[in-house]
């Protein structure tokens, strides 16, 4: 019998390679459990679309290898193109083929697997079924909106019954309104499919709509994994940080304090020891004309670089004498009362019971 416990050690993806693009170094090791929705999440130019080339098989490994189910796809002695990877990817344009109909273009996966036309078809039409298009089947894709199109697409990759399915930005292609309803069904397909899912997405929404797990990639690399909101929540780069909309600021723990980066101390709400990221709320950094005494507060001399719109609120991108950058989340009526302008110098303060800390 295979019980949770093995699978969680039998990952359905398992990868681990190293690919150059002129002077680019990807480097990463990433794997998925079979009904795993894993979000691949970076900066421009992180290694994302890279790291799904490689594992469709668009793109060859300097070194590494890439196991789905146990298969070897890739390794030193082994390539296998991608119409032979049981992997299935929905590009960011869903690349339909304009000339052929929703139903062939559906059946085509199948047919290069060597079905025949009849047999594919049929298999073509149950999925359409499936995703709530099979209405669609006689249409052209240029008939198509933009979510019927993803449909489509994610008829396509599926039908051919993938045991890796790969997503490039599935919702950038769609506008505001139809990407809240898109985004919501496709996260009941993804819940539908027994193999493990890999997707690329810029949207941090998106990701914690649709993934079980993110894999933070910067500059090539893995920096952080973990749930939605273990990563929201302790973020441990800059990058991730201003994703979940934390400030962050890395220190040593020091008993009750944090000595930051620029020398000065803050407190925190309990004993803490060695390297750690101490992160706040935008919202809990509160503005003051004059410099408030006598608080359990921690206080820093500011200037305000920045003001923007966000939502309902403000955000104020402050910057300390010493170099600390961070921002402070407030009402417009706030920004009002104070009178903000860029440039201007204030008191910003955050309670210790506001931070967390934990180790770096
Ligand atoms: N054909 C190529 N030749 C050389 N370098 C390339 C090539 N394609 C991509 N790169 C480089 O590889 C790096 C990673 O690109 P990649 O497209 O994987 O990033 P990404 O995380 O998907 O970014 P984005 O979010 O902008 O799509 C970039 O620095 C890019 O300049």
């Amino acid at each position: 019998m295979v019980t949770a416990r093995d699978q969680a050690l039998n990952p359905l993806l398992v990868a681990d390679f190293q690919v150059r693009r002129g002077d680019f170094d990807l480097e990463l090791q990433v794997t998925a459990e079979p009904g795993e929705v894993v979000a691949l999440v970076g900066p421009n130019g992180a290694g994302k679309t890279t790291t799904l080339r490689v594992l469709a098989g668009l793109l060859a490994p300097q070194r590494g290898s890439i196991l789905v189910d146990g298969q070897v796809l890739a390794d030193t002695r082994v390539w296998l193109p991608p119409y032979q990877r049981p992997v299935g990817v929905v590009f960011q344009d869903y690349l339909l083929f304009p000339h052929l109909t929703v139903l062939d273009n559906v059946a085509f996966g199948l047919r290069t697997r060597g079905l025949a036309r009849s047999v594919a078809r049929a298999r073509a039409a149950e999925w359409l079924a499936r995703m709530d298009a099979g209405d669609l089947a006689p249409l052209r894709p240029q008939q198509l909106s933009g979510g019927q199109a993803q449909r489509v697409a994610l008829a396509r990759s599926l039908a051919p019954e993938p045991r890796l399915l790969l997503l490039d930005e599935p919702l950038a292609a769609l506008d505001a309104r139809t990407r809240l309803l898109i985004r919501g069904e496709l996260r009941r397909h993804l819940a539908g499919f027994t193999g493990a899912t890999i997707v690329i997405t810029h949207d941090p929404t998106d990701a914690a709509v649709l993934a079980d797990r993110l894999v933070v990639i910067e500059n090539g690399r893995m920096v952080q994994t973990g749930t939605p909101q273990e990563v929201a929540r302790r973020p441990r780069t800059d990058y991730v940080a201003r994703l979940s909309g934390l400030n962050l600021l890395p220190g040593v723990g020091v008993d009750h304090g944090v000595r930051l980066a620029d020398g000065s101390l803050i407190t925190v709400p309990s004993p803490v020891a060695g390297p750690v990221f101490a992160a706040f709320r935008p919202s809990a950094v509160a503005l003051w004309r004059t410099r408030p005494d006598g608080s359990p507060r921690n206080v820093w001399s500011v200037v305000v670089r920045g003001l923007e719109p966000y939502g309902d609120s403000v955000r104020v991108e402050l910057e300390s004498a010493s170099d600390l950058s961070f921002v402070a989340e407030v009402t417009p009526a706030a920004v009002a009362d104070l009178g903000l302008t860029i440039g201007d110098r204030l008191w910003a303060t955050v309670k210790a019971s506001e931070i967390e800390v934990y180790p770096r």
